[in-house]
């Protein structure tokens, strides 16, 4: 029993119940399952706003439905979803609301935290980015001296850069073409140097993410980037046209000599990997402009509505949780691929690893005593066509158990010739051509019936049962991928729902922190610094002979 009077999730008769069904479809294949069932390739599918999802090719039957929704309902998923809408403090070793759906509530939504409506706030803030994109995107907002600004450098790590990144990416279609917009995150300076060799202070804006303006990387870039423009323009007024802030924290934000009228504040009640669709998003906002911007809020919105109200049996986030669960912990599966075939979701995957490991990467229950079950996978890909030259070897006929999400589109970006959309067909063919060979398979008597020698037959059979979802949707709109991250929000809530863990702390992050600080005397200037160990002593030697500084 739990301290807080719920059973162990491990021994609920729903768990036992799903492990005796394990054990009994462990001998079923997915050629058996859609033979016995030849509606199950419409049957078995899902629509939510523009996503067409077919889960099909899922070992599940509708027992393992089933039993799958009274595992979510005798942990009460649907009970913790309530609560995060209503504002409650579900994260609970913060103490905070978890109110990232907040942030595309339509104006007239009342939600309240600690008895306030913040729904007011929400869209003044995103009134005052729409202003600030305008007046950037119109020429209107000059530089110090004068001169447009043609070049945005949002500096941010982590949520602070990741979901602006990926989403500026997926929308290049949609940006503005004459302005360059770079993400500068790693503390190697080389990446600030990478991404303003090239460019003229005067015509450059930066914008400093940070939700606590205490991150030492984005903290550290933000100020090298305040002397790189400082030694061209060489004023300290310069500043306050080319530099704006997004964070929670003002004190912090004056004390690095922002002027806070220059600041777009976001709350402690959005997480920072689910902060992109709130002041995060500036940069993304000025490259697509505020309406395109508003169009993927309403994207957020469809899929919200559709988790807050959708039944258990056609909740797609619940679906795809439930999914991840019943292969982490009744198959043992330690990884889930994400594989998107559009080049312009290259850094999709990347955003979802923090998404999802941040924040069911846990070991410890709600309670506080540790769990017994495994919780978040390892989450991993990149775009489909080049890792089928790359690494879909391991997931067709390696040892080890991989679910994929196959994420294609029907129509190719509008904005390719007609020579490049005529590719779309071939990228596509792929698509589902690899859905179909993980989860069919080919037998030995059909690589004999291709006359292969015997000594061969074995290497180039494929077993098959290989699990995919496919999320289809006609094109790559802002609406769609807004509707794409609230999908995946909801899933990674669901699971951590399920495995009764807090998803939206991430003190595993703290440690290494810690310890950087602590170390960097030791580099700089051969500090001796106590408790070191051995290992690291060794290696903070090595390190200074290296650099000539012993
Ligand atoms: O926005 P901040 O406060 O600079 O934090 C950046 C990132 O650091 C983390 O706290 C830990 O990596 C993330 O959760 C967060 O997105």
């Amino acid at each position: 029993m739990n301290a807080d009077g719920r059973t162990r999730l491990n021994q609920t008769p729903e768990w036992t119940a799903l492990a005796k069904h394990r054990e009994e479809l462990a001998d079923t294949h997915l050629r058996d399952l859609f033979a016995a069932d030849p509606a199950r390739g419409t049957g078995y599918t899902l629509r939510v706003g523009d996503l067409y999802i077919d889960y099909s090719k899922h070992l599940v039957t509708d027992e393992t439905l089933r039993l799958l929704r009274e595992l979510a309902a005798a942990t009460d998923v649907f009970g913790l979803r309530d609560a995060m809408f209503c504002g409650e403090k579900i994260n609970v070793t913060e103490n905070r609301a978890v109110l990232h759906t907040a942030l595309r509530a339509p104006r007239d939504a009342v939600i309240e935290v600690d008895g306030e409506n913040v729904v007011p706030a929400v869209h003044a803030v995103l009134d005052r980015m729409s202003d600030f994109a305008d007046r950037v995107r119109s020429g209107e907002w000059t530089g110090h001296t004068g001169k447009r600004i043609k070049n945005v450098i949002n500096i941010g790590i982590g949520g602070s850069d990741l979901g602006p990144a990926m989403a500026y990416e997926v929308l290049r279609s949609f940006t503005d073409r004459a302005l360059t917009v770079r993400f500068v995150s790693n503390v190697d300076g080389a990446d600030l140097h990478e991404a303003t060799r090239d460019l003229d202070p005067a015509e450059t804006l930066f914008i400093i993410a940070s939700k606590t303006f205490t991150t030492i990387e984005t903290i550290t870039n933000a100020t090298s980037a305040r002397q790189w423009l400082l030694a061209a323009l060489g004023d300290e007024a310069a500043v306050a046209k080319h530099f704006v802030a997004l964070s929670t924290n003002a004190e912090k934000v004056a004390e690095f000599g922002i002027d806070t009228a220059n600041m777009f504040e976001f709350w402690d009640w959005v997480g920072g990997r689910y902060s992109y669709d709130s002041a995060i998003g500036l940069s993304l906002m000025i490259a697509i402009g505020p309406d395109r911007f508003r169009e993927m809020l309403d994207g957020f919105r469809i899929v919200d509505d559709h988790f807050r109200t959708a039944p258990a049996e056609a909740n797609v986030p619940l679906l795809l949780g439930l999914l991840g669960i019943w292969y982490g912990n009744f198959h043992d599966a330690q990884s889930h691929a994400v594989l998107p075939y559009s080049h312009y979701l290259s850094k999709f995957t990347a955003y979802l690893q923090q998404l999802d490991m941040e924040s069911n990467g846990k070991s410890v229950a709600r309670d506080g005593r540790p769990v017994e079950w495994q919780t978040g996978p390892v989450v991993w890909g990149t775009p489909g066509t080049n890792g089928q030259h790359a690494y879909y070897q391991l997931i067709h006929q390696g040892t080890k158990l991989i679910p994929a999400d196959f994420i294609g589109f029907a129509e190719p970006v509008a904005e390719l010739s007609e020579e490049l959309k005529a590719q779309h067909d071939l990228l596509m063919a792929n698509f589902f051509a690899q859905t179909q060979a993980l989860a069919f398979g080919k037998t030995a008597e059909e690589v004999r019936a291709e006359g292969v020698p015997e000594e061969l037959v074995a290497h180039k059979t494929f077993q098959g049962n290989r699990p995919t979802t496919t999320i289809l949707a006609r094109e790559l709109t802002p609406s769609v991928l807004g509707q794409l991250i609230a999908l995946y929000e909801h899933k990674v809530f669901v699971q951590g729902a399920v495995w009764n863990i807090d998803s939206f702390d991430q003190w595993g992050v703290e440690l290494g922190k810690v310890l950087a600080k602590r170390v960097e005397p030791a580099l700089t200037e051969g500090a001796d610094v106590p408790g070191l160990d051995a290992s690291t002593k060794a290696l903070v030697a090595a390190y200074r002979e290296l650099r000539g500084r012993s």
